[in-house]
């Protein structure tokens, strides 16, 4: 199967500190991968340059073998390279329907002139009340998102997210500042996205990283310095001395 997303070779320096440091890695459809490593091993600055919210000093980034290194944030989403919102970024005062509305209009341009009625144009109900369902988030459709606990509107972030039709999927921290009773229903939802698209979570968590991914990449100062499944990734000496140390630890003794 071809590779979704390829990174070649990528580098990021700001002035004199090297943040990304020769960077390769693939993700293909069906993927589960997670991202970690130490406080400022750069796990957002590489999530930046994949989104390109940030230009790489070196090296490519592809999207099922076209290069899309000098494409704009719009243009690679278009593509289907996805990162969820924050939920600082959402509109607190619209309801969980407009909010996945918007961003379904978004993707098929439809005008946000016609804001006010295209969140009950037939198909774009459809769609949104379809997404919503898989979250579990229905019953919240025409509440204010202000108005929802802060994991699920966590979960808006995702609905989003596949309001876009993603092909690969960044999850920046899912559950983070997510009270530790509703991290599960994150955790369920994470599991049933799109079997074919591909996942890419950074994630401090250790133990959404290990029910999560199949597939692990460990970053630190900048480099990768392991990959491999999760198993391999505990049992592994450099990625212990790292960053692991006191996990694999717990996990072994448990
Ligand atoms: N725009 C920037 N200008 C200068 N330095 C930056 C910039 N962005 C990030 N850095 C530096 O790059 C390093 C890596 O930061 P980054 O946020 O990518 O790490 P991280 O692995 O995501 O960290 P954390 O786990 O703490 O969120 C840090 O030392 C940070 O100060």
């Amino acid at each position: 199967m071809s590779d979704l997303l390829e990174a070649r070779n990528v580098s990021r320096a700001f002035g004199g500190l090297h943040v990304t440091r020769d960077v390769n890695f693939k993700l293909a459809a069906g993927d589960r991968v997670a991202l970690i490593g130490p406080n400022g091993a750069g796990k957002t600055t590489l999530v930046n340059l994949i989104t390109g919210d940030i230009a790489p000093s070196e090296g490519q980034f592809f999207m099922e073998g076209d290069e899309i290194t000098g494409l704009s944030i719009p243009e690679r989403v278009r593509r289907g390279l996805v990162r969820t919102f924050q939920t600082t970024r959402l509109f607190a005062n619209l309801t969980v329907a407009d909010n996945v509305a918007l961003a379904i209009m978004q993707r098929k341009r439809i005008s946000r002139r016609l804001f006010s009625s295209a969140t009950e144009l037939p198909e774009v109900r459809a769609e949104w009340s379809e997404i919503l369902g898989n979250l579990g988030l229905d019953a919240h459709a025409y509440r204010k998102v202000v108005e929802l606990a802060y994991g699920q509107q966590r979960l808006i972030e995702l609905a989003i997210g596949l309001a876009l039709h993603p092909k690969v999927l960044l999850l920046d921290e899912p559950a983070a500042g997510v009270p530790h009773d509703e991290a599960p229903r994150i955790l369920a939802a994470i599991n049933r996205l799109p079997a074919d698209i591909a996942v890419l979570m950074i994630e401090h968590d250790m133990d959404l990283v290990f029910k999560f991914a199949r597939r692990v990449l460990v970053l630190a100062a900048g480099r990768l310095i392991f990959e491999g499944s999760p198993d391999e990734v505990t049992a592994n000496q450099d990625v212990r001395r790292a960053y692991l140390g006191s996990y694999a630890d717990a996990r072994r003794t448990a």
